[in-house]
């Protein structure tokens, strides 16, 4: 027999799903990348193996360090470069390592004016204040001329390696004035705090790639910032014998703390 028709599909085409804007603005958010975690940094696990090349693929602007600690790592437009302990940024090639590290491909979602800011404490009160959603992650980038800039270098480890605090006791610390350069800064909801530093982390490069490192202090006058809103988080977890027996919950987030942010 004539092979039947087939049958009429006399439905009414599925509903396309119905999105929020919530779910359209998530789909379009960005997305951070991590190697490692805070937590597996704090105790002492300064040996990743993660090449620049390969983190440069999941982002153009971060910060983190290098194996062994060796020096503060600055991400700006594809490049990486090194603050060293004694005080000298090198342009650092794609086969170097890293034990953490955070970077995205930076997409400014807004831009706002920050009013004159007299130390981090104000920056981070302004920048708390940009935040529309709390439990997002947000990247920064400031660029300007900071009146007063304090930053800090750490010097490469020897294994057995100590902790993280026992490392920075000895953290090398710089105080410059007027430098013209680039902030780029990370927003951690507390929530992820075994995961990433919480709160707000920042490094620095100077526009002549002369100065930089992690910032403990800044002051500017009136500066336009930009903002990324991120909306997804992808953590590369090493695949170390040391990381898969570590006790990774055992870190007091106040520890880390102290260890990011200016002590003196
Ligand atoms: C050790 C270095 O300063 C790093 C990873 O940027 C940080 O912990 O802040
Ligand atoms: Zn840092």
């Amino acid at each position: 027999s004539a092979s039947a028709e087939p049958a009429k599909n006399n439905k009414q085409p599925a509903q396309a799903p119905v999105t929020t804007t919530a779910n359209k603005v998530q789909e379009n958010k960005n997305t951070l990348f991590q190697y490692s975690t805070i937590n597996a940094l704090m105790k002492g696990q300064f040996d990743g193996e993660m090449t620049l090349g390969e983190l440069n693929k999941h982002g153009d602007t971060g910060l983190g360090t290098f194996n062994g600690v060796d020096g503060e790592l600055t991400q700006l437009d594809g490049k990486f470069y090194r603050y060293t302990y004694d005080g000298k940024m090198v342009e650092v090639g794609k086969d170097a390592k890293t034990p953490f590290a955070v970077t995205t491909h930076f997409k400014v979602t807004k831009t706002a004016k920050i009013q004159p800011v007299k130390d981090m404490t104000e920056l981070n009160k302004q920048l708390t204040s940009l935040i529309t959603n709390k439990n997002d992650f947000y990247a920064f980038k400031i660029h300007g001329t900071f009146k007063t800039l304090k930053t800090r270098s750490e010097e490469k480890q020897v294994k057995p390696y100590p902790t993280l605090p026992e490392v920075l006791k000895d953290q090398s610390i710089f105080e410059t004035e007027n430098v013209t350069g680039t902030l780029i800064g990370f927003y951690t909801p507390n929530y992820a705090a075994t995961l990433n530093v919480p709160g707000f982390h920042y490094h620095v490069i100077s526009d002549d790639k002369k100065k930089g490192g992690h910032v403990l202090n800044i002051s500017f006058d009136a500066a336009t910032v930009q903002i990324d809103e991120i909306g997804n988080l992808e953590v590369k977890l090493p695949q170390t014998k040391e990381f898969h027996d570590a006790d990774l919950t055992t870190v007091d987030p106040e520890d880390v703390h102290k260890v990011e942010t200016d002590q003196q």
